[in-house]
């Protein structure tokens, strides 16, 4: 699903974000992305949705090669990459429901498969009853929830979360991951970058470190190995 070859991002400041990472992400696979913060976690996801392009190596997601996608795909290829960041950026000034629909109203989904499709995503994160709210008046953790939603409204195979328990209390962070599993457990892929090592820590999965734009550990937790990337 996601295949990193020796990749480097500079930044035009000269920032150099990423050194050579490597990795593979497997179809279905679900992974945490950890580490100081500049560690280059978001720069890494940023390469994965084609907000940023990689200065060298190869980005390669989903048998696509990154490197050659011209800008003209770029909206195409997002299509199968749903996004969930910490701040959610919900529009205020529209409806859950319109916030939900937006990504299928830009793909030119038909009206009533619109209508269809956001109250099955609604339904998944338990938030069907305030399709008509604004998300202003939600909670937190329901904002996040809309913003999941929103992500996952096109059924992508790809999940990218941004540190999507930033905001939350530990009870909150927790049913939020629990989301993710019931996403993963459907064949999603998902790669979440979090600061929370104590959450990271009780969910048993896959933990990828970063350090100053390098990948340092590779923590596979079926059978309990870790795997130093660089000695
Ligand atoms: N657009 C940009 N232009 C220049 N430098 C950038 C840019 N975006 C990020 N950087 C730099 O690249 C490095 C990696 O940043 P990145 O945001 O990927 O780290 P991070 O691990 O996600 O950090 P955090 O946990 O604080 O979000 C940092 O030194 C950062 O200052």
């Amino acid at each position: 699903m996601i295949e990193f070859a020796q990749v480097c991002k500079r930044y035009p400041n000269g920032q150099e974000a990423l050194k050579q990472v490597s990795f593979e992400l497997a179809d279905g696979e679900m992974a945490f992305l950890t580490g100081h913060s500049g560690a280059g976690k978001s720069t890494l996801l940023k390469l994965i949705c084609l907000m940023e392009r990689a200065t060298s190596g190869q980005v390669i997601i989903n048998g696509r090669n990154f490197n050659r996608i011209s800008r003209r795909k770029i909206p195409t290829v997002r299509r199968d990459i749903g996004m969930i960041f910490q701040d959610h950026r919900l529009l205020f000034d529209r409806s859950v429901f319109d916030n939900v629909a937006l990504p299928l109203l830009i793909a030119g989904y038909p009206h009533r498969e619109i209508g269809r499709r956001v109250r099955a995503a609604l339904d998944k994160v338990g938030l069907l009853s305030k399709e008509k709210h604004s998300p202003i008046i939600l909670s937190g953790g329901e904002q996040q929830r809309v913003g999941i939603a929103r992500a996952v409204v096109n059924k992508p195979p790809l999940l990218l979360a941004d540190e999507p328990t930033g905001n939350l209390d530990p009870d909150l962070s927790a049913e939020i991951m629990h989301l993710f599993e019931q996403f993963n457990q459907v064949g999603v892929s998902l790669l979440i970058a979090s600061h929370d090592l104590s959450l990271i820590a009780r969910m048993h999965y896959r933990t990828l470190v970063m350090k100053e734009g390098q990948l340092v550990q590779d923590q596979e937790v079926a059978n309990h190995s870790e795997v130093s990337v660089h000695e």
